[in-house]
């Protein structure tokens, strides 16, 4: 491209900066008139909150004035809010203004328009589009097209165009760095030089080079179930990222960033993408790990986390894989329903509450309320129950109140106390002075028996273990299931639960027949689920979410070769499994065989550990070859270790010393500990990433990058077989520049086998004597 054809393109990026300098300048002064307000109303508010509150009159006008400022104060942050967001975006275009241009002529129109793409929109003062939000309708012809005709979808239906020019821009500190001319859909030139910088503490945005397929999953609003497979590196989390800014966009009006709930596979994750969306002046969706989401659901136990259980896999005996996988099949979740639909009132499993010790409601009585109620859907019978036992209990509180305690209890009372139990209540609402006291005596026994009505609330009569294992009794076992093995594991549960413990496997079905039962558990608010490393649910798992939040759209994505301890599944499978629990209408798959994170000969190397890596396509940025390094005993293990650190610390910001376990992280950090620095080891509870040299066990790296990765210990004992194919080509994935693997003793017949080309890896051997 000629450097006169920059020079015309960098005038056009300095008028636009210019125009949106002098906006920068009119919102700051916006911004600041806001504050000021704000501060006023702050002020205002504090010194009112300071008022004498003997006078109850007083202090029902107060508090009106007080409601009234709290809103008008609420109204303010949230224009100040929008000021500031606003701000905040046209600074981030003041650098960088557009990535984008495209040229399209309509069908009879003798003109062609030309359009710019950056991360938000921007009119000048006439309302002209200066730049388009990469968001906008039009703008999917820039992802989507090659040069010629070309569709795009508006609200007003399909519309055809003739794109003439394709221009990408790489523009920082309102300079253009490099500009292309491309056919395609978003050319590598960009992309080269985008991928081949140095990891950051979090995931950028990737809006300028999103790809086609990519902008396929990003722009569905069709599916009810979006299924994504796609390989290590392809950008499944940046793309559920770039989905999630979409949706705000499209959906402005009925769909909030809290309705939008991500499952992310560790909290490092949860921390490593918090950047993106408010980098494309989006807020942050919810996020939560299942552990956090389990245990939440199940207060009072300690839930098995899928990192436990990592840690005791390989030892679990053959005879136990096949129960596990029935309690995690739909098939089990279908039992559980059709338990809970079809059990018979005899089997309803009652607790007693509770109060200061004594039984407050014997379960013989909850059981009589029960069964003297007509036949009706379990949830609505058990609803039923419930509002008799909160009308019992509002009966005994009444009662109670006439009681001597009570009577003591009102003449102690303060003035402030007394008003303080009246509420809204005034003292001339009352006819006599005898309502007045048995209104007062009243809320005195609700606040004693507060926790009676909270038991009652949170359906603890209902002995939900107790019913699991009834359940349990009466599962009908697939064939391959050993119904002595399956008894053992509801013993199991049994006994876990006398330890306030609950096994990972039983939660999802637990939870399940417990919101059937009780009909709760569901939150209909939230409009989108996504699952990000969805290969480490079960169905069952998934099947509950979806039961969850029953009207979210969902978007599951995940890499089947990623599992960790797990075999492989075909997506196709999965889909149709899916689609068959689930129930749902417009299922969708899409997969990503692109694989953009590491270098050409780290993910050559990769695809052939896997059987079926030939499927992979590696992006083609130049590297030196992954490197296996063998040594034969700990010690000079940590000394090869040692030195690769100091090599590749030259050239790398962040090294990740990956291990099998959380042993093997410890010994290596004990090592390592001692001669650098800067080594860091990363646990479960950690939430974010330090710059340096980082030990960590796989299973905490799932979804993140580091510049260089050096796999600890792939020795044929830690990597024995097939079944750990999952977790080594995680390890080697997880690394953008430079890859190295250290083994002590004979090196994994994963690596060491016929099947892996001698051209993808350099090897060290020690020189033994
Ligand atoms: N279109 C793109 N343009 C620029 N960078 C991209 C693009 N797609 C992916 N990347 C980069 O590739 C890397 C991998 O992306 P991402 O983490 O989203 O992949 P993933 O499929 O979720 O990976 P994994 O399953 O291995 O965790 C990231 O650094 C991301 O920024």
């Amino acid at each position: 491209m000629t450097s006169q054809e920059q020079e015309k393109e960098q005038q056009r990026v300095d008028s636009v900066i210019h125009q949106i300098t002098a906006r920068i300048a009119a919102v700051t002064d916006d911004y600041d008139k806001a504050r000021a307000e704000m501060k006023l109303v702050q002020e205002n508010y504090s010194a009112n909150t300071s008022v004498n509150y003997i006078e109850l009159d007083d202090r029902i006008e107060t508090s009106a004035d007080l409601q009234q400022q709290r809103a008008l104060a609420s109204r303010l942050i949230e224009n100040e809010q929008i000021i500031s967001g606003q701000l905040n975006t046209f600074k981030e275009l003041e650098q960088s203004p557009y990535f984008g241009r495209i040229d399209i002529q309509d069908a009879g129109d003798p003109d062609t328009e030309r359009l710019y793409i950056g991360t938000a929109s921007f009119t000048d003062d006439e309302q002209n589009f200066l730049v388009y939000d990469w968001r906008a309708p039009i703008s999917a012809i820039y992802y989507n097209g090659t040069l010629g005709n070309v569709t795009y979808e508006t609200p007003g239906g399909r519309q055809l165009t003739n794109l003439k020019k394709k221009r990408q821009f790489l523009i920082q500190n309102g300079q253009i760095e490099s500009m292309f001319d491309t056919n395609e859909t978003v050319g590598d030139e960009m992309l080269q030089h985008v991928l081949g910088q140095q990891n950051d503490e979090t995931m950028q945005n990737i809006v300028a080079t999103i790809q086609r397929e990519q902008n396929d999953i990003i722009r569905d609003t069709r599916s009810d179930l979006l299924v994504v497979q796609g390989v290590a590196g392809s950008g499944k989390t940046s793309a559920i990222l770039q989905r999630i800014a979409f949706l705000l966009y499209h959906s402005r009006q009925e769909l909030q960033a809290d309705q939008i709930v991500l499952f992310s596979p560790n909290k490092l994750f949860s921390h490593y993408i918090s950047d993106v969306l408010p980098s494309l002046g989006e807020r942050n969706m919810r996020q939560v790990t299942l552990a956090e989401f389990l245990s939440q659901r199940l207060l009072g136990l300690d839930v098995e986390t899928l990192f436990d259980r990592y840690e005791t896999e390989s030892t679990l005996p053959d005879a136990q894989v096949n129960v596990r996988q029935f309690k995690e099949s739909a098939n089990y979740m279908h039992q559980v329903a059709d338990y809970c639909q079809h059990l018979d009132p005899e089997h309803f499993k009652f607790n007693h509450i509770y109060f200061d010790g004594q039984v407050f409601f014997d379960k013989a009585e909850i059981e009589a309320i029960y069964h003297a109620l007509p036949a009706l859907q379990p949830a609505e019978r058990f609803l039923k129950t419930k509002n008799e036992l909160i009308k019992r209990l509002k009966r005994r509180i009444n009662e109670e109140a006439k009681s001597k305690w009570v009577a003591e209890e009102i003449d102690q009372l303060s003035d402030e106390q007394y008003h303080d139990l009246l509420g809204n209540k005034q003292r001339h609402q009352f006819q006599e002075l005898d309502a007045e006291v048995n209104y007062i005596a009243r809320k005195i026994v609700t606040k004693r028996l507060r926790v009676v009505y909270d038991a009652l609330y949170n359906n603890y009569f209902l002995d939900t273990y107790s019913q699991y294992l009834d359940f349990m009794a009466q599962a009908e076992l697939p064939d391959d299931c050993d119904a002595a093995q399956f008894e053992a594991s509801r013993a199991r549960f049994a006994q876990a639960i006398e330890y306030h413990r609950c096994p990972l496997v039983d939660a999802a079905p637990l939870l399940y027949l417990r919101d059937i039962l009780t009909g709760g558990g569901q939150n209909h608010a939230m409009q989108h689920l996504f699952v990000d490393e969805m290969q480490d649910y079960s169905i069952a798992q998934l099947q509950y979410l979806h039961h969850a939040f029953p009207k979210a759209h969902m978007t599951f994505l995940g890499d089947s070769e990623q599992a960790l301890f797990k075999a492989v599944q075909a997506p196709e499978a999965l889909l149709n499994q899916l689609r068959d629990a689930f129930n749902v209408h417009r299922p969708r798959l899409l997969k990503l065989n692109r694989s953009y994170r590491s270098t050409y000969p780290i993910t050559t190397f990769a695809k052939a550990l896997l059987p079926d890596g030939a499927q992979i396509e590696a992006f083609n940025r130049p590297g030196d070859l992954p490197k296996v390094i063998i040594r034969y005993d700990f010690d000079s293990g940590i000394d090869a270790l040692d030195r690769e650190i100091t090599t590749l610390s030259a050239t790398n910001g962040t090294i990740a010393i990956l291990t099998q376990d959380l042993t093997q992280a410890h010994e290596v950090y004990q090592k390592l500990n001692h001669q650098h620095k800067n080594v860091t080891l990363m646990t479960d509870a950690d939430l974010s990433l330090p710059k340096g040299i980082l030990v960590l066990p796989i299973y905490l790296a799932k979804g993140l990058e580091f510049d260089a990765v050096i796999g600890w210990n792939v020795s044929a004992t830690n990597f024995p077989d097939e079944q750990f194919t999952g977790t080594l080509y995680t390890i080697a994935t997880r690394a953008m520049h430079q890859l190295t693997l250290i083994s002590l003793g004979p090196v994994s017949p994963l690596i060491a086998s016929d099947k892996m080309p001698t051209t993808v890896l350099q090897i060290e051997h020690e020189l033994t004597n």
